[in-house]
């Protein structure tokens, strides 16, 4: 069972080697529920690596890390962790529609060996419409991603993260050379996240209309923390 009092995510002594270089090194971090944590710094700093170690996407050369308490291995509630990649996957394979790729949000929360009920299927409707709301592209569910634009791609994949509800959004940046729509509409899903007390953890070159949302930084060097401010209260509108 995953301890109920743990954090979303936790790393201790974090460190990371690609190529024999150590890419993230003594990196310590804990983030609690309801922070909305910017990992912030420039190409290369080991942002996306950070990201993927705390998931367990990433292995560890030394140190720990933990989701609600356990360590990535031995995790199972993953329907509690929503992860944004930097990019969609979707190269050749067969096109996917945007209401199926956001749909498949909605796997992790199913049961492995029986046939949705109706009342499942019909809460998996509504979220996968909420979240397609959320990301203003509830008017192109039934286009073909791959027709969309990289911001509009990426809004795709924020809300398959949406749609499954999850209690921690980790966001790999999700506005990296994004169109202002998109990042408008970017900055709208994680207000709606931040007012539901949820925990997101953003990877950002830049923070535009997202900054008012973050309570917390984080700036990677080299691999290291380099400097961190204190976690705020946001007066979270309602
Ligand atoms: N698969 C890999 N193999 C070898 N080196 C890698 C790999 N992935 C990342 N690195 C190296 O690790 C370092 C950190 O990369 P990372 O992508 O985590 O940085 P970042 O801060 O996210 O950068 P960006 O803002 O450009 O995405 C870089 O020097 C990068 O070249």
């Amino acid at each position: 069972m995953n301890d109920t009092t743990a954090p979303p995510l936790a790393m201790t002594g974090g460190l990371v080697r690609r190529d024999g270089r150590a890419v993230l090194a003594g990196v310590d971090l804990r983030v609690e529920a309801g922070d909305v944590l910017a990992v912030l710094g420039p190409n290369g700093a080991g942002k996306s690596t950070l990201v993927k170690a705390l998931l367990g996407l990433v292995p560890l050369a030394a140190g720990r890390t933990e989701i609600f308490g356990e360590p990535p291995a031995r995790f199972r509630d993953w329907r509690r962790v929503g992860y944004v990649p930097q990019r969609l996957p979707m190269g050749g394979g067969v096109p996917a529609t945007v209401r199926e790729i956001v749909a498949s949000g909605r796997v992790a929360r199913r049961s492995r060996w029986r046939p949705a009920p109706l009342a499942d299927r019909a809460a998996d409707r509504a979220a996968v419409d909420r979240a397609l709301e959320t990301v203003g592209l509830a008017g192109r569910a039934r286009d073909s991603a791959h027709l969309l634009s990289g911001g509009q791609q990426q809004r795709v994949l924020i809300a398959r993260a949406l749609a499954g509800e999850p209690d921690v959004f980790v966001m790999d940046e999700p506005t990296a050379g994004v169109d202002a729509g998109s990042q408008a509409a970017l900055a709208s899903a994680l207000a709606a996240l931040a007012r539901a007390g949820r925990t997101v953890v953003l990877v950002a070159h830049e923070l535009g209309p997202m900054e008012p949302l973050v309570t917390r930084t984080v700036e990677l060097g080299h691999g290291r923390v380099v400097r961190e401010t204190a976690r705020q209260t946001l007066e979270r509108p309602a």
